[in-house]
């Protein structure tokens, strides 16, 4: 019995990841919580004929601790999108406080659930999420996960563009590494799987690299104010999410990046420090999983100058962002303390 519940699941990331989780026969129960609209859509999904059981929830009637009790797996893409014009930093005074709540409520009813956070900016409410676990001291570093699976599944498409062999796209697998905005999204491209053309110019190269940093920016145009990408990152979730339901199941040598503490392999993450140079708290690279969650965080390997240079430069910004999740918790907690004296 697997139960998965989606927070923010009338949204437009929401609703078709509920529909690809329902569509997943590894899900025996499905839970679906938002602000609005949940009891419609999970109405409208429980007619589809695969085992899970689907309810949805509001607020009322601790609408949030039904939709998680019981939960093995909790998918957040909960929160506001970007607007042309926005970075996905834009979003963080929103975004933080709807994270910190339905992490909150996390910590509280399905603790050992493993958490996958979409909600942007990516960089920091993995950090809140953590931080909230750790003040109710639920904290497991090998069950929160950041997902950053769409840059994964954008390289692989451009990739085989670039190719031009379409049909290889959903084989190419590029690692791609560091966090989720801008400069921080390093895709190791030297480490793809199915490798680039040998005369590529470094001009085309740059492109590519950019393409794939910014990948997110051409949807958010292309939607000119109508949100961000939300049906391929729907299909990334589930994929990221399908990976963490076989290894569940117990399949084991899963492996898949994604922005995790890097106290979940205190080994690991002292290889990986090694080649960054500096102690970060939070990174994505390819993640080993297992039942209970982090096996192992694999070191980058063997990269070219190009791409240590990516690296270097995603550092400053990543420090940041991860430092502004945890600020942002101590604040609010430390509010918090201090409100009922002040009344
Ligand atoms: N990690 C990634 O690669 C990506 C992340 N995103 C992020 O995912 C988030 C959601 O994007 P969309 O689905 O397009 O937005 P949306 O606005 O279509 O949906 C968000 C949903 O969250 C709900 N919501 C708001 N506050 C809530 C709360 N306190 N509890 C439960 N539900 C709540 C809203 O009612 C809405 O249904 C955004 O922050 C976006 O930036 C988007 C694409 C890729
Ligand atoms: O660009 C955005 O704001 C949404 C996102 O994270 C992406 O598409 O990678």
């Amino acid at each position: 019995m697997v139960k998965a519940v989606v927070l923010g699941a009338a949204g437009g990331i929401g609703q078709p990841l509920a529909l690809l989780l329902k569509a997943n026969p590894l899900v025996t129960e499905l839970g679906l919580y938002d602000i609005v609209n949940t009891p419609g859509v999970a109405a409208d999904l429980s007619h589809i004929s695969t085992p899970a059981k689907v309810e949805g929830f509001l607020p009322p009637d601790d609408g949030l601790k039904k939709t998680l009790t019981g939960a093995d797996i909790v998918v957040i893409p909960a929160g506001v999108p970007r607007k042309p014009g926005m970075t996905r930093d834009d979003l963080f005074k929103i975004n933080a406080g709807i994270v910190k709540d339905l992490a909150t409520g996390i910590a509280k009813t399905a603790p050992k659930a493993f958490v996958l956070v979409i909600s942007n900016p990516v960089n920091s409410t993995v950090p809140i999420v953590a931080e909230v676990f750790k003040k109710h001291g639920v904290y497991d570093p090998k069950r929160i996960f950041g997902v950053t699976t769409l840059d994964v599944v954008r390289s692989s498409t451009f990739v085989a563009e670039i190719l031009g062999n379409f049909s290889l796209s959903k084989e190419i697998v590029v690692p791609v590494v560091g966090g989720h905005s801008g400069v921080t999204i390093v895709p190791l491209l030297s480490q793809s799987s199915h490798p680039l053309p040998a005369g590529i110019t470094t001009p085309d190269y740059e492109a590519l690299v950019k393409r794939i940093q910014f990948g997110g920016d051409e949807v958010v145009k292309a939607k000119d104010g109508a949100g961000s990408a939300t049906l391929s990152m729907a299909y990334a979730g589930a994929e990221f999410a399908a990976k963490i339901l076989r290894a569940l199941k117990g399949e084991k040598g899963i492996v898949a990046p994604s922005f995790v503490s890097l106290q979940a392999d205190p080994s690991g993450a002292a290889a990986l420090t090694k080649e960054l140079g500096k102690e970060l708290e939070f990174f994505s690279s390819n993640i080993e999983f297992g039942a209970e969650g982090i096996v192992k965080i694999n070191p980058l390997g063997t990269l070219t100058d190009a791409e240590k240079a990516l690296v270097k430069a995603a550092i400053p910004e990543l420090a940041t962002n991860i430092q502004t999740g945890i600020n942002y918790v101590a604040e609010a907690y430390k509010k918090e303390e201090d409100g009922p004296s002040r009344l």
